[in-house]
């Protein structure tokens, strides 16, 4: 869950002591010009960050103090409990955010789904030990739910928690609210699957807290970059990051791929040799269990497709 910091005014900097002007804080936007923090108090303060900070991300809670007149400047980044990262040169970008809690990965029977990228961003959550679980949304398109089930019974099989809605129909939202509450999340997945849609259904107020946020920190709508921050009407936070769906393997092994895939993991320490890759490998326990469906074997395809995926540098166990 995302703290807010609302236990103290007075923050306690890395050091230990407590610096009287120094207050807990949280991103909520990253913005061009700067980063949009919210106070202790529900208060939102356009900040810069001191350059020896380091890189601070929406959803990292920060020590900040005022400066002249409304602005703020961030001194210190408080730990973090999770950091989601996406491939690419430029560190900045590649931040998507911190302190996130559970992604879902959302898929509709339009487009078809793709299920080369659940897995891949399933994997990529194991990786970095984020909750991930599955949204099919636009069941409204379906004969039946039992379409939907048949598609999904291979993750519920191994633990996956799977929402069926329909943003269109209102089915199954009441249900995935509950869930949403405690915690800091975000939707990931396909273009066109209804993200955005289910983002506005779940956050009504969306477009006027924007516009109180260019407000609040004085900048303009357009400003807004990369992820903001929401709180949801009935707790609990969500991440939107529009066009940064795509986190993949950046920095991830052969060996953290197989980490990737949580039902793998009561066979790996069965194969034969410890640096099994569980392609090929003589005597692998997963490749066993795939074949004889103690492991769901569409899964284990894909975990080799994905293999083949990853950048030579990164084909190390
Ligand atoms: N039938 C049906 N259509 C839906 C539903 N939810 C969203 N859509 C439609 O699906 C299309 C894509 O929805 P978006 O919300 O833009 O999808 P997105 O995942 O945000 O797409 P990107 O912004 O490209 O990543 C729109 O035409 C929506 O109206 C649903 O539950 N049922
Ligand atoms: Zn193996």
């Amino acid at each position: 869950m995302v703290k807010r910091g609302r236990e103290s005014p007075v923050a306690r900097s890395k050091s230990g002591s407590s610096a009287s002007h120094l207050r807990e804080g949280l991103v909520i936007a990253h913005l061009g010009q700067g980063l949009a923090v919210e106070d202790t108090s529900g208060e939102t303060i356009l900040c810069q960050t001191k350059r020896r900070v380091g890189l601070v991300t929406v959803g990292d809670r920060v020590l900040w103090e005022r400066c002249d007149g409304n602005m703020g400047r961030v001194v210190e980044i408080l730990p973090r409990r999770s950091v989601l990262t996406r491939p690419g040169h430029n560190e900045a970008v590649r931040l998507v955010a911190a302190n996130l809690d559970r992604v879902f990965v959302v898929v509709a029977p339009e487009p078809e789904p793709d299920w080369l990228l659940v897995d891949q961003y399933l994997a990529a959550c194991e990786h970095r030990q984020l909750g991930a679980d599955i949204i099919f949304n636009k069941v409204d398109l379906l004969a039946s739910r039992d379409i939907a089930e048949h598609l999904l019974a291979d993750y519920r099989r191994i633990g996956y928690a799977c929402f069926l809605i329909s943003v269109r129909t209102g089915e199954g939202l009441s249900a995935l609210r509950k869930e949403l509450i405690g915690q800091c999340s975000m939707l990931a997945g396909q273009s066109g699957v209804g993200k955005s849609s289910l983002t506005n259904a779940l956050l009504p107020d969306k477009q006027l807290l924007t516009q109180t946020l260019s407000e609040k920190t004085g900048l303009g709508r357009h400003t807004t970059t990369t992820a903001t921050l929401y709180h949801l009407p009935d707790g609990g936070d969500l991440i939107d990051s529009p066009g940064v769906s795509i986190f993949g393997l950046a920095e991830m092994s052969t060996r953290d791929l197989a980490a990737g895939f949580r039902e793998f993991q009561p066979w790996i320490p069965r194969c034969r040799f410890g640096d099994c890759k569980h392609i090929n490998d003589k005597g692998c326990a997963v490749r066993e269990a795939a074949e004889t469906g103690a492991l769901p074997y569409a899964r284990y395809q894909r975990y080799l497709k994905l293999i083949e995926k990853l950048p030579p540098s990164q084909r190390t166990y």
